[in-house]
């Protein structure tokens, strides 16, 4: 199929919002300036380095804790609406705990925000996105259920220190990453392998994490500040590899271990029942005394139900999924829980990340099943993105952000699925967690060799900054309101 007949002449909502997104630990740099305490990502880098491709660190990264001036000149000249950024837990409470504030920290947030808001942008603040302060992860980090609180204690500072001017919050980004890479299959910091086990004492931990920040935001800022407050959840889009009954129900299985994992207990209610039943089958049959996944009680059930008030979506890509044999009980992996196996079709497009082919129809299936499984919520589509090897002629990233914004067309005007807003990852080239700097992900290509940290507009930023300002990927945009054609 050509491009061009893929892609829709229908515009985004005059309303919709157009951003970027960032992280701290990707773009800052200053790791250790002006009192900010070390973070599990600091303490992976200086201690493991060779976990990280070419030893790679977030030391300097884009050095954007120095040049956010410059970072939100390239906002403005984009025309986005709003900016994602992450705050770093420990640049404002160096350990964690709210005994010590660091006030520099605390300014250079301020100071960012200010930036923003003199230039029309909306700052949109996630307050987690992987950079736990080390001395948390040193009581155990997030499978200790006591970081719920601490994390709680966190966001107050936030929302008292920032909530005047940042009116869309997010409290974890991708918690699955968090959970199952952090502490299932080591693949992200700290670097725990515990599948099966710690992951889902993670996943418990954060979703009650999650709710106090909620209930704290809406007791206690709500009426004053007037802002909202939900959470990022992430997972790839799960196909059936065939239409055979038992492929349907291992790929409906496996969104429910990886998306409703996090999302069931805010949307829903409760852990997905699926999970539920397998986790606990899967652990008696193993001999553990009790189930490997922590119950929550009907009030912490209460309690964390609701606690949305719009969900934000990160996307990238699809994967195919097929039943497995039941695997033995001699061993406790968390893809034994799921009982399937995912894997992507050879024929899809590939990009420099090898987990990211480039899949629109996924993301359009996605939407539709975030539609009908959680009834019909808000979407801020919170990341979407692709990787290369840092071109600035980056015709392939052109090419992912008209499929996808394309999918996204689909399910806005023929799916009625309510998305609302659109953050690209990323602005600009950042640290990609273990792949180092080698996974390009910017609409700004920036010199890592150069102290200056040059930051560089790809062709892509010509593309994005058009979107942005006619809300259609095409020259002629049928508009679905009173006038057919929008000259
Ligand atoms: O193949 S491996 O298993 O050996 C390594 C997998 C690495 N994961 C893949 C999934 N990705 C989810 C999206 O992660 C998001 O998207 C961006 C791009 O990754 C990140 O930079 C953002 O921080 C994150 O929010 C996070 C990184």
């Amino acid at each position: 199929v050509s491009l061009t007949a893929a892609v829709s002449n229908k515009s985004f909502p005059a309303k919709f919002k157009f951003g970027t997104a960032t992280a701290s630990y990707q773009i800052e740099g200053a790791w250790n300036e002006d009192g900010k305490g070390e973070n599990i990502w600091d303490r992976l880098t200086h201690t493991n380095a060779t976990a990280v491709k070419n030893s790679d660190n977030g030391d300097v990264a884009c050095d954007s804790y120095h040049k956010y001036k410059e970072d939100v000149r390239l906002l403005k000249h984009l025309g986005v609406k709003v900016y994602r950024f992450s705050i770093s837990w420990s640049r404002i409470l160096p350990t964690g705990f709210t005994n010590k504030v660091n006030q520099p920290g605390i300014q250079y947030y301020k100071n960012l925000i200010k930036e923003l808001l003199d230039n029309g942008i909306e700052p949109m603040a996630t307050l987690y996105h992987w950079d736990l302060p080390q001395p948390l992860q040193d009581i155990g980090g997030w499978p200790n259920e006591l970081l719920a609180d601490h994390f709680a204690n966190y966001a107050r500072v936030c929302f008292k220190a920032f909530g005047d001017s940042v009116k869309t919050w997010l409290t974890f980004n991708e918690a699955k990453q968090t959970c199952q890479q952090g502490y299932g299959s080591a693949t992200m910091a700290p670097l725990i392998k515990s599948p099966g086990v710690a992951d889902y004492l993670c996943t418990y931990t954060v979703l009650k994490a999650h709710a106090k920040a909620w209930h704290i935001y809406d007791d206690e800022f709500r009426g004053k500040q007037r802002g909202r407050v939900s959470t990022v959840v992430d997972s790839d889009w799960y196909e059936p590899a065939s239409n055979s009954t038992s492929d349907m129900e291992a790929a409906e299985t496996r969104r429910q271990f990886t998306f409703g994992l996090y999302a069931n207990a805010i949307f829903l209610g409760n852990w997905p029942q699926v999970v539920i039943d397998r986790v606990d089958y899967r652990s008696e049959n193993e001999g553990y005394a009790k189930s490997r996944l922590p119950k929550f009680t009907k009030q912490e059930i209460d309690y964390i139900r609701g606690t949305h008030d719009f969900m934000g979506f990160n996307t990238y890509t699809t994967s195919l999924v097929c039943k497995i044999e039941e695997p033995t009980f001699n061993e406790t992996d968390y893809e034994f829980d799921m009982g399937s196996n995912a894997f992507q079709d050879p024929t899809w497009e590939a990009t420099n990340s090898t987990w990211l082919k480039i899949v629109p129809w996924g993301a359009r299936k996605f939407l539709n099943w975030i539609k009908n499984t959680y009834n019909n919520p808000e979407i801020i589509i919170t990341e979407n993105g692709v990787s290369d090897a840092g071109l600035l002629k980056d015709d392939a990233r052109i090419h992912y952000y008209t499929e996808y914004l394309s999918a996204i067309l689909e399910a806005i005007h023929t799916d009625k699925v309510h998305v609302s807003g659109y953050m690209a990852w990323s602005l600009l080239d950042n640290y990609e967690w273990l792949a180092g700097y080698t996974e390009k992900f910017g609409l700004y290509h920036v010199d890592f060799s150069s102290p200056n940290r040059t930051r560089t507009a790809k062709k892509s930023v010509d593309f994005y900054k058009k979107i942005v300002a006619t809300h259609c990927l095409v020259d002629k945009c049928v508009t679905s309101g009173w006038s057919l054609f929008r000259v």
